[in-house]
Order: C-alpha cells, then structure tokens, then sequence
C-alpha cells in the first residue's frame, strides 16, 4: 500500500471535537499580544517561543503541561485579544482542511482585565465568524461550534452551565470540565451536570486522561457525559492484550496477548456498547504520560475493537501539532490508510453537539463524496 502523504491529508475533510482556544494560539500572536499587554515571556522570539511551548509541555505530567497555559490565558484579556485568537483559530483550522471543529475554552478565565463572562462569549463568537467568513470567501468552508469549559479545581461551573445554556443558540453547542483531574472528581460538578441534562444540553468531561477508571465511570454512570474528554484509560479496564507500557490493567497486564484476544471489563464494554465517543489526543496523550508513544498509544487497540474513537489536537500550540499532523503520526505508526481516515473521521461526525441533520449534512456532502475519490 502506498503510504498516505501529509500534503494529501491536509486536503482531506476533517472533522475535530477537541481542540482549547487557548491551547492553539500562533507564537506570534502570543508574541505580539503579551507586548500590548505588557506580559513576560520565556522567549520573545516566535519561533522560539513556539518550541519552548512544545518543550515546557512535554513534561509527563497534565499538571506540569497545564502550567504553560498561564501565558497564552494572560493574553486573552482583551475583546480584541479573543477576537483575534478566535478569527486565526477559524482559519487555521480551515487552512488545515478542517471542516467542522468544536472549539473549547474557559470564560471565567478571562476576567482578570474586568470583561464580564458575556462579554468574553461574544468576542470569541465574533472571532469566530470573521474567521469562518474569511475562510470561505477563500474557498475553504469551516463550521465551528463553541463548549464552555468550566475548570474543575474551581466552584463556577453551574454559573458556566447557565452561560452555554443562554447562549446555545449563538455558537455555544455544548459544555465540559477541564483542569487536573487526579483530586478533582467530575462528581464536584454534579449539580452543574444534572442541570444541563434537565436543560437537554451537550456535555463532554476530561476523563481518563491523568486518572483512570474512577474517574470515567462517574464521568459517565453519575454526571451522564456524553462524550469523554480523552477517555484513554478506559484500556485499564479491557485485560489479554499487550499492554501498554503506561497504562495498569486489573490484572497487572501481560507481556503477551492470551489465546481468545482482549476482554472487555464492564465498564469498558459499556462504553463501546453505548458507542460512548473517546475524544482521544494522541501527541498530548504522550506529553502527559497518558500515553507512551504514539506507536504504543491506546487509539490502535481501541480502534481494533471498534470503541467510538475519534482523533483530537487538544492543543496544537503545546504539541506543535495540527488536525493533520496528528492523522499523519497515526498513519505511519499504524499503517491506516483512507478508509481508516474516513471511519474516524465518520466517528467524529456522528458525536458532534450540533443537530442530527447537520452532522448529516456535512457527512453526506462533504465526507463522503471527498473520501470517495480518496479511497478509489
Ligand atoms: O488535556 C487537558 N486536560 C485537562 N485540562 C486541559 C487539557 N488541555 C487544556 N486544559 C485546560 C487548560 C486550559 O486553560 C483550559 C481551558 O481551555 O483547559
Ligand atoms: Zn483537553
């Protein structure tokens, strides 16, 4: 098989659920921004800074990589600093031949200037429609949806729920927690989820990701996500296949796979029973120790076991990754070819928080017939 080049899969429709606005920042725009704002980087140079990002977060550790997000989040005070991050957001994607993308971030992190939690809302909707209507008059089509996150260490998310319920008909399509989850249980959120699902909201939780099964099966069974935020531990709980070097399975794993192939445990088999959908990062993966590398990451097994997996940046300035990239990596380290690019990208589709219609619209126009000719 001829192996799928990175220029060919750029060209390709993608379609994206996990990506933070403030994890995608171009160096420049940080560079420039903090100097209107008056704040300290580590390097001032762009290119530099950009890999001093990518270095500083590749730390094994989420909390560690989530101290790097102190300097994109102080630059995005302003409505002017979130429009222009929002607008290069859009047309970043867009350049990157992402079609649909989900895009989160926290509003009450951007209050220190005196914004109030609408005012933020509205700078990043804005930047988000210039930047899609410039996309288009360029002949590159995005749609982009909006999930306020709430950060899981702090006590505002059923202020943060109320926000993306007010604004769900003005770009807001779902909601989530964030932050580091080793301490900070999706259950402190309870009453925040229970609200949206009285409200008939979207809501995806970062779960299994810094911890493990704990952590999913109330993400799921007691707030009733439905999408999990990474997910990737969910293979603690499926035993008899090789384990990866960072994950724990119940039984302590194996060196080799027994005859019969992997067991899936209850909760494991719950997940891929409901078609659960895993937002899975695999170069973030990596960065936190979530993952090994990205040859041994989850995503081959899961996929092998047809979970709902779908591929994520989370964070494309940390990782120095985009859309594309990410799908290339797991090209070479699986041997996927189009069909493959095709299933998860399919996957990702059907888990969208927009409406049933148009996530079919967008699969029947546009997925399908591009990945048609791919594939032939
Ligand atoms: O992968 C992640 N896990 C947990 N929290 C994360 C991750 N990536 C970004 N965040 C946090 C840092 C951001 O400031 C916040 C909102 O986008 O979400
Ligand atoms: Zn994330």
């Amino acid at each position: 098989m001829v192996a799928i080049s990175y220029p060919d899969i750029v060209k390709a429709p993608k379609a994206l659920l996990h990506d933070h606005l403030d994890g995608g920042l171009r160096p420049a725009t940080v560079v420039e921004l903090a100097d209107a704002v008056g704040h300290e980087l580590p390097e001032r140079d762009p290119q530099r800074l950009g890999q001093w990002f990518v270095a500083a977060a590749d730390s094994g550790s989420l909390e560690r990589y989530l101290e790097t997000f102190a300097h994109t989040v102080a630059v995005m005070q302003t409505e002017a600093g979130l429009h222009r991050v929002a607008r290069e957001c859009a047309l970043d994607l867009a350049a990157d031949g992402v079609v649909y993308a989900e895009v989160r971030y926290a509003p009450e992190q951007h209050l220190e200037r005196g914004l109030s939690l609408e005012q933020v809302v509205e700078a990043v909707r804005a930047g988000f429609e210039d930047g899609a209507a410039e996309a288009a008059a360029q002949g590159r089509q995005i749609r982009i949806g909006t999930l306020l996150t709430a950060m899981r260490h702090a006590a505002r998310s059923q202020e943060i729920a109320e926000l993306a319920v007010r604004y769900r008909d003005s770009g807001v399509v779902g909601f989530d927690i964030a932050g580091a989850e080793a301490g900070f249980p999706p259950t402190r959120h309870l009453d925040a989820f229970e609200y949206l699902q009285r409200e008939n909201a979207h809501f995806t939780i970062h779960a299994g990701e810094a911890f493990g099964l704990p952590s999913i099966w109330q993400a799921i069974q007691w707030c009733g996500a439905d999408r999990l935020g990474h997910g990737v531990r969910i293979v603690d709980d499926i035993t008899g296949h090789v384990p990866s070097a960072g994950s724990t399975t119940p039984t302590g794993g194996s060196a080799s796979a027994p005859p019969g192939g992997p067991v899936l445990g209850r909760l494991a088999a719950y997940v891929r029973d409901k078609r659960i959908p895993l937002e899975l990062c695999p170069s973030s993966n990596v960065q936190t120790g979530a993952a090994p590398s990205i040859a041994e990451h989850p995503i081959g097994l899961l996929h092998d076991l047809r979970f709902r997996v779908t591929v994520n940046t989370d964070n494309r300035l940390m990782s120095g990754t985009s859309m594309s990239r990410e799908l290339t990596l797991l090209t070479e380290a699986f041997g996927w070819g189009w069909s493959e690019l095709q299933w998860l990208t399919i996957n990702a589709m059907k888990s969208a928080f927009i409406p049933y219609d148009e996530r079919l619209a967008i699969i029947n126009e546009t997925i399908k017939p591009a990945y048609a000719k791919l594939i032939a």
